[in-house]
């Protein structure tokens, strides 16, 4: 182990320390690692080198370092394609570029614009409906949930909702859940990147599944290039519909853009970055929250008597949030518990550098462990329990406190999507809980850790949870 890095768990050559037979699940180990040595150690994984930061402070010092904001040239972000293109997957002037576009167009197509307003109490006036014809029975929460959030960036993207029950809606989330069921295989090559080396090929496309994944990628990269060559041909420059019509305009317009930025396929992965890191994020931030709404009644009770004063059953709009404080601190409690990025996104440094009395040397991978700043007793009082009230300040006002809070990361990767991901889980929630009392099935609890099987993105357990309209 080079002498510099902090301690930690480092293994064999070529295999690191992968622990295959431990029953413990990645959090416990992290937390471990911490109990021994303290809020930054090493593990080497296969042969990642990855720092792991418990720490608050660290994490936002680290992370807004220039230094520490590329990403490795995974398999993970990439999908196997090359050059890189698109938002998380890139480094450099490519990244800046269309992290640059995605934050603008997010500013002006994006949250408190009228049109994506109006798409959002469209999709959760239907979500509503839906969820009406399982009231009063146990059942899970419907697919129409990923279908409303799903359909936000679809309206901002190409102008374009889906029916719940059209065709083209359930194959593209099939195409969906699918990538999302393999990404965790990736970590294998990521980790093991000799082993495709020594096996025959077979073997190790079915180890590895890259051919599934690269006729995933190619079937969505066709299904957005039909979507973008539709907008060529009825573009209208100076009525600039949606992010597509926007790029278009951009790629004429501009001679100074980079080669990989003038091709149609950086657009597709622009459309394919906003998918997947805002949609199963927001879906799965609303199912948790639901559940922890159904085993708490007394936050239940409070939050459905402000959304009655406040809103008299109408839909929420941006305006609303100052005097829905009580909804806000829900909001935030939820992304704390939840965390669903618990160990953050892979960052990697990109020259050796001074950390923390350390020297990290370039290409180590860092990540932050957001679970435990999230659960850190420095920054929170009982931080098992479900406390929307911690977000009041004295005067009873929801403060969004900064410290020890990172749900959308910090610093240059920082999430784009916050705004829009706290519009839509405001309008989202606010309808379904002015329409419904949320329950466990009659002798059930429900579970709202997340599954086991995921274990560096949270995902919420299917299972039954009762619905009961309100009068
Ligand atoms: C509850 C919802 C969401 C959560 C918890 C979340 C969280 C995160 C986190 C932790 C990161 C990584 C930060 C880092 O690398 O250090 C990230 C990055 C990103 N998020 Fe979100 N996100 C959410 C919703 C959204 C939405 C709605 C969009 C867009 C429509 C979005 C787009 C992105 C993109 C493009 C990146 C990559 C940024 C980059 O690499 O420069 N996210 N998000």
């Amino acid at each position: 182990k080079p002498d510099g890095l902090p301690p930690g768990r480092w293994g064999l050559p070529f295999i690191g320390s992968i622990p295959f037979f431990s029953k413990l699940t990645l959090y416990e180990h992290l937390k471990e690692l911490q109990k021994k040595h303290g809020d930054i150690y090493t593990w080497r994984m296969g042969t990642a080198v990855i720092v792991f930061i418990h720490d608050y402070k660290l994490t936002k010092e680290t992370l807004n370092r220039p230094e520490v904001s590329d990403r490795p040239d995974w398999l993970f972000f990439t999908l196997g394609d090359k050059p890189p293109l698109g938002i998380a997957s890139t480094n450099g002037e490519l990244w800046h570029n269309n992290r640059r576009f995605s934050l603008r167009q997010l500013r002006d197509l994006g949250m408190g614009k009228s049109k994506l307003v109006a798409a959002v109490h469209k999709q959760a006036t239907i979500l509503v409906e839906e969820l009406k014809k399982q009231s009063g029975q146990p059942a899970h929460i419907p697919h129409a949930v990923n279908v409303a959030v799903i359909n936000i960036i679809w309206q901002m993207v190409a102008s374009i909702q889906f029916e719940v029950t059209d065709p083209k809606m359930i194959e593209f989330q099939d195409l969906m859940t699918n990538f999302n069921k393999v990404t965790d295989r990736t970590y294998f090559y990521d980790f093991f990147p000799w082993l495709p080396q020594i096996l025959p090929s077979a073997l190790s496309d079915r180890l590895f599944k890259l051919d599934y994944v690269k006729n995933l990628l190619d079937k969505l990269t066709v299904y957005f290039k039909k979507v973008i060559d539709e907008h060529r041909t009825t573009l209208d420059k100076d009525n600039p519909r949606d992010l597509i019509d926007n790029y278009l305009i951009d790629l004429e317009g501009d001679e100074t853009l980079t080669m990989e930025m003038q091709c149609e396929k950086n657009l597709a992965w622009i459309i394919l970055d906003l998918f997947f890191a805002g949609s199963q994020t927001i879906a799965d931030t609303l199912r948790f929250t639901l559940y922890y709404l159904a085993n708490n009644p007394r936050v239940q009770s409070k939050l459905h008597a402000e959304l009655d004063e406040v809103l008299g059953g109408a839909l929420a709009t941006l305006e609303d949030r100052a005097r829905l404080p009580y909804t806000e601190c829900v909001i935030n409690e939820a992304l704390r518990m939840s965390s669903v990025t618990p160990i953050g996104i892979h960052h990697m440094v990109n020259t050796d550098i001074q950390l923390a009395g350390y020297t990290i040397p370039k290409g180590t991978i860092i990540n932050n462990v957001t679970q435990s700043i999230h659960n850190d007793t420095r920054y929170w009082k009982d931080p098992h329990q479900f406390l929307p009230e911690r977000w009041l300040d004295d005067k009873g006002c929801f403060s969004s406190k900064k410290e020890g809070f990172v749900p959308f990361g910090v610093g240059k990767r920082q999430c784009v999507g916050e705004g829009l991901a706290r519009m839509e889980l405001l309008i989202f929630l606010a309808a379904v809980m002015t329409n419904f009392t949320i329950t466990p099935p009659p002798g059930k609890t429900i579970d709202s850790r997340p599954e086991p099987t995921s274990p560096t993105f949270h995902i919420s357990r299917v299972q039954d949870i009762l619905f009961t309209t309100r009068k």
